[in-house]
């Protein structure tokens, strides 16, 4: 007999999950789902001229997504990171050795490093930065000041990276691996959320398409769930109480750290497997500008911060918080072009400030966006007002509490991947009863789209194995 199986979370696990389920004949399924819409943390939203993607956007490598799609002309090479152009907060254009140098070895800020445990990303990178950019231009008084202040800049893009709040967060070591082929692919039409309905067998045929909506339950936030007894027992919000099989818990890691969702408690092992996991968060900020004033060779600006600028700036903008003197407004490292969106210009926002930058309101943070951004492009560009604007707000939400999970610092160990641990089920006897999936849970892929597909394929497959 088929068993009854409820999947926590629409997310692209919890969905990737339910279409093998259903393809292997597991069909009494219920998916319960806390906001009011599919996809969880790829969220296209229509924008400007077209769409764009407040969570995931890139398709990095030829994986999983990209087999799936990769016959129907959706991806292309979006070329944005090739010719990034640097500022400096005085106004002038960066561009000789030096900014190629910090550039280069910024892209690369997890290679060649010491990796170890006692030692944090920030602790490793720093290292390498000494050894080379500074050692470099230590004779060179100028260029030297440069790449002083080249360190703020490195600091933020790598948080922008990793999704960390500090840089002595995340561990030196890692177990990420990138799958090969072109790491920045974009969404030709509208955006992430294509990959829901090719999943779904909406596109390109909706004849074809897996009937889902009869097993989906929106707004249904799940509060408890029971995992010892004949069936797993999950509780609602609402006040409701569901039974199954088998469950399939897919949210994030930082959902697992807030709430106590599970009783009994999950046992000791998966407690240490989710402490050893971050989960903070970055912004996107994204601009609309009725007339655009960029060039149409741009494609990315890096903003790069002269130190006294930095302790300076709060006389010039003094709205929304700061930190140690320094305002918010530092930490918006980047701005960079949508090729399908042309009017929009996404800027990536990092650091320790993100949890009260998210509460900022929104003429807030136009005004101080469009301070940066004039502060730095105003000499070469004519920077127009900014129409509609958008700030993402993933780590107030409780329903993600952050964006993508890392490897925490003091935690790693080459053969330990406390993510295999993570996605160990909690059992009866034998029985899997509670399953996991989600990001956080792939051991090499975690933190992507294509990690995610992956493991609530694995949990499928896990139940699909118990009923031959
Ligand atoms: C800003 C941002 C940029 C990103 N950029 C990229 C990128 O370019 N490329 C890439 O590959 N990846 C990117 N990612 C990561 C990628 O989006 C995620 O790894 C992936 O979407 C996670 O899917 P998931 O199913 O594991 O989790 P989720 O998408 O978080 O799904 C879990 C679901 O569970 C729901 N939920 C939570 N708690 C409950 C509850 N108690 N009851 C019921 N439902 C609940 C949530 O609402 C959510 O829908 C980005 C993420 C963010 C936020």
């Amino acid at each position: 007999e088929k068993p009854s199986v409820i999947i926590v979370g629409a997310g692209v696990s919890g969905i990737s999950a339910a279409v093998k389920l259903f393809e292997n004949g597991i069909a009494n399924l219920k998916i319960f789902e806390a906001e009011d819409r599919i996809g969880g943390r790829i969220h296209t939203v229509k924008f400007g001229d077209n769409f764009i993607d407040l969570g995931a956007q890139y398709c990095h490598g030829e994986n999983v997504v990209y087999d799936t799609v990769k016959d129907l002309d959706l991806l292309e090479h979006a070329q944005l990171f090739s010719t990034p152009k640097m500022y400096y907060s005085n106004g002038s254009h960066l561009d000789n050795q030096l900014t190629q140098d910090l550039q280069k070895v910024v892209s690369s800020y997890d290679h060649d490093i010491t990796r170890s445990k006692e030692l944090s990303l920030g602790d490793a990178f720093l290292k390498k930065y000494n050894s080379t950019i500074l050692e470099k231009y230590k004779n060179d008084p100028e260029n030297f000041k440069l790449a002083s202040d080249g360190l703020t800049f490195a600091h933020s893009t790598i948080l922008m990276h990793e999704g960390a709040f500090h840089w002595s967060r995340p561990a030196s070591g890692r177990h990420y691996k990138a799958v090969k082929g072109d790491q920045m692919m974009v969404w030709k039409q509208r955006g992430y959320d294509m990959i829901l309905d090719v999943l779904l067998k909406r596109y390109p045929d909706p004849s074809l398409k897996i009937p889902i909506e009869e097993k989906l339950f929106l707004n249904k936030r799940v509060t408890k769930i029971t995992w010892t007894g004949d069936k797993a027992s999950v509780k609602l919000s609402d006040g409701t109480s569901h039974e199954a099989d088998h469950v399939i818990f897919t949210p994030s890691v930082g959902v697992l750290t807030h709430d106590d969702l599970f009783e009994p408690v999950v046992p000791p092992r998966k407690q240490q497997a989710i402490k050893s996991m971050g989960f903070d968060g970055i912004i996107k900020l994204i601009l609309y500008f009725p007339e655009k004033w960029w060039h149409d060779s741009d494609s990315t600006f890096f903003f790069l911060w002269d130190r006294k600028d930095l302790e300076g700036i709060t006389k010039e903008f003094n709205e929304g918080p700061s930190k140690d003197g320094i305002s918010w407004v530092s930490n918006l490292v980047a701005l960079v072009k949508v090729p399908s969106n042309p009017h929009v210009l996404i800027g990536w926002v990092s650091g320790g400030l993100i949890p009260e930058m998210e509460k900022m309101s929104l003429d807030v943070v136009k005004k101080g966006s469009m301070f940066v951004i004039r502060k730095f492009l105003g000499r070469d560009y004519n920077v127009t007002e900014p129409g509609e604007v958008l700030w993402s707000d993933w780590h107030n939400n409780p329903n993600f509490r952050g964006t993508y999970s890392y490897e925490k610092n003091g935690y790693f160990e080459e053969e330990v991947h406390y993510q295999d641990h993570l996605a160990e089920p909690l059992t009866q006897g034998t029985t899997p009863v509670v399953l996991f999936a989600g990001e956080a849970t792939h051991p090499t892929h975690y933190s992507t789209v294509h990690g995610a597909i992956e493991s609530g394929r694995r949990e499928a497959d896990r139940i699909i194995a118990l009923y031959p």
